[in-house]
Order: structure tokens, then sequence, then C-alpha cells
């Protein structure tokens, strides 16, 4: 059994977590930490998950973490770059949900996230936890930084167009045109996800510049080895979990003749967690509740020179914990989907 510590077990994602841990025949929860909570049994704060975990929160405690063999961190940007060293140094692996560790250049972490990065060492080692593109990477990882959960909607979105030898699309003007439910923004009361502002309402934000922009073109310049130019707009939708994206790419002149459905039915043959979809689908949210699964439909208006890829997932699941569990299932050698086979929650 991999005995797992998870830091930070009260957010959203922590209990995303948890939910998917208790039901893993793989796995031993050993450690829950929170600060605020310590002491208290994890099912009374979360019901659905009585009679399936049986610990209590304890405040974040060295010796219990590395007595792990991973640990995840579901806790706020620059948490796990303090303790990462010392859980490394013990043999523990770390999986962060949070951006410690995706972008590769420090200056742009510091510039993006407002703090200075305390270990560039190790952000050279991460490996960024996409498994759908760098599954031999993770395999061999001791640290893992995690998508943000749009970044995983754009790049899976995109990857089968950038990753052919040349250019099909205009690189340079890509389009990401993305919504999200108020989940996404985590537990911590804020007034922009109160009922009272969220619900019947729907609006644009962060157009000026959102940090999952230099993750994202970081990851689309790995996948096509060449510069990239992208626009990208999240939305906050009132639905509580999934997002929404829709890309948008102008197809080159020389390539008007590629059919991009069987592009991307090849680019993403045999892989368990994306689905492209018959020609002409409207994927929805509800289609991958609840589960790691991600949706993609290819759309070409009139035939014309505009593709227009649709793209779902669970921003809980696969855009965070749902990831997390398929890296852990890489890193220590299990069957990719174990724990994560899960139908999705349909309506
Ligand atoms: N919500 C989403 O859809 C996604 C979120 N993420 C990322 O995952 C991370 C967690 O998000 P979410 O679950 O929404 O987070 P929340 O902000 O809702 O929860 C944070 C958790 O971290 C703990 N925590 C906070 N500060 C510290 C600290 N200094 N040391 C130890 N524990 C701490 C809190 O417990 P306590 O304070 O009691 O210790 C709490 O359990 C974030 O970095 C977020 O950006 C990534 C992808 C998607
Ligand atoms: C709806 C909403 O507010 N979403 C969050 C992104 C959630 C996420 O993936 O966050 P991290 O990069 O922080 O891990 C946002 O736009 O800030």
């Amino acid at each position: 059994m991999i005995k797992v510590g998870i830091v930070g077990g009260t957010g959203y994602t922590g209990v995303e977590l948890l939910r998917l841990l208790a039901a893993h025949p793989g796995v031993e929860l050993k450690a829950i930490t929170s600060r605020k909570e310590d002491g208290m049994p994890v099912a009374d704060m979360f019901p659905s998950l009585r009679g399936r975990v049986s610990l209590a929160f304890s405040a974040p405690d060295k010796a219990e973490l590395t007595a792990c063999d991973v640990v995840f961190f579901a806790t706020p940007h620059g948490v796990a770059m303090a303790q990462a060293r010392e859980l490394l140094a013990a043999g523990v692996k770390v999986i962060d949900l949070a951006a410690d560790f995706r972008l590769k250049d420090p200056a742009v972490f510091e510039k993006w996230y407002g703090m200075p990065h305390s270990c560039p060492d190790l952000l050279e080692e991460a490996v960024y936890g996409l498994p759908e593109i760098n599954r031999e990477a993770i395999r061999k990882a001791r640290i893992i930084g995690l998508p943000g959960c749009y970044p995983t909607s754009m790049q899976l979105g995109l990857a089968p167009l950038l990753a052919q030898g040349k250019p099909l699309v205009n690189e340079s003007a890509l389009i990401a045109d993305c919504k999200s439910g108020v989940s996404g923004a985590g537990r911590k009361a804020e007034v922009h996800t109160l009922l009272a502002e969220a619900a019947d309402n729907f609006k644009a934000y962060g157009v000026k510049g959102h940090r999952h922009l230099p993750e994202t073109t970081q990851g689309l310049q790995a996948i096509a080895g060449r510069r990239i130019g992208l626009t990208f707009v999240p939305h906050l939708v009132p639905m509580i979990r999934g997002i929404h994206s829709t890309l948008y790419a102008t197809i080159l002149p020389e390539a008007l003749d590629v059919d991009f459905q069987k592009l991307y039915e090849d680019h993403f043959r045999g892989e368990r967690f994306v689905d492209v979809m018959p020609p002409g689908s409207h994927p929805e949210t509800r289609s991958v509740r609840a589960s790691n699964q991600l949706r993609i439909a290819v759309h070409r208006p009139e035939g014309g020179n505009l593709l227009v890829i649709l793209v779902v997932e669970d921003n809980l699941v696969k855009g965070a914990a749902g990831q997390g569990v398929q890296c852990m299932n890489i890193m220590f050698g299990l069957e990719e989907s174990t724990g994560l086979n899960m139908v999705p929650v349909s309506p």
C-alpha cells in the first residue's frame, strides 16, 4: 500500500483528493492536515466521507509526513516549496496542486505569484504533471507540479495541432475562451463567490493577464518546439464544478486539406482519460462531472478556415485532484486508471 499524506485537507481540492483516495485500492491515508481544524474528525466536516475516512485532521507534523511515501499539497501557492526539500530528503515524493513547481523560470514565477521562488534547483528537477504529454518523465519523477485547471483544458485541446512537425494553424494567434464553475476559486470566503454575486450572473475576468497564461504558453511551446501566441480569457459561470474551453485557431492555407477530426483521434488513441467525440458533438460539463474524463469535440464551421475546439473537464478532478492521483499511479507503477474508473455524475 502507498502511504499518503495530504497537506491542506479542508479545501475543495483537498476533499476531492480524499474522496478519490478513500476509494483507491492501493492507498493507505496516513495524515490529513489542517491547522484550523486540528483534531476534528474528517467525517465531521465532510459527512460524505463518513464510514470511508476514519482519520482526524491534524496540524502539519514533520514526523507524520516524512513517514509517508507521497505527500500531496492542496494548499495555497508558496506552501509546498517551503517543505518540499525536507520531504524529498526523507525519500518522500511530492505532488503539488498549487503553482510552486509549474513554471520553469523563477523570474516568471515571481512576476505572476508575487513571491520569490525559494528552491529554484527543485523547480528545475520538477516534472509538469500532465500525463498525456509527459508520461515518461512523470514515471521517474520525485516532485510533480500539477497543471492549473484551465491550462489542462487548453493544453490538451491544442496539443494535437501543435505536436506536428510543421505548423498547421496560425500559432501566433491562438484564442482560448474559457468558462469555470465557482469551485475553481477555492473554498475560502470571497465576495465574488457568494451566492448572491455569482448565481444568475456571468462575467469575464483576468483579461489583462491571468497567471495561467504563462503556464499554458510554456506548455504549448514545449509541445510545438516553437514560439506560440495565445489570448486567454477566463469567465466565471454560475455552476459549481466544470470548465468549458472554446479554443480557436486559423488553419494555414497549406493545411486546409487536413482531416482534423482524424488528427485528434490519432493523437489521443489509447488515452483513457481523453475522449475525442464524434464530429458535430457539443460536450457538456455535466458529461464529465466528478470524473477524471476530459472530452473534446473538433469543429470547422461551414468547412471554413477556422478550427473551433470544444473541451470540457471537471476542474476539481482532471483539473486538479484526479490528475494528481493519475500521476501518483504512474509514479508508483500502478495501472494509471486505478481509483479513477468512476462514471461521471449526470444530471
Ligand atoms: N479549486 C480548483 O479548481 C483548483 C485549485 N488548484 C490549486 O490547489 C490549491 C488548493 O486549492 P483549494 O482546494 O481550492 O484551496 P483552499 O484555499 O480552499 O484550501 C487551502 C487548504 O490549505 C490549507 N493551508 C492554507 N495555508 C496553509 C499553510 N501555510 N500551511 C499548510 N496548510 C495550509 C488550508 O487549511 P488550514 O489553513 O486549516 O491549514 C486548506 O485546507 C491552490 O493552490 C489552488 O490554486 C488547482 C487546480 C484547480
Ligand atoms: C474560477 C476561478 O477563480 N478559478 C481560478 C483558477 C483555479 C486554478 O486552477 O487554480 P491554480 O492555478 O491557483 O491552481 C482563478 O481563475 O484564479
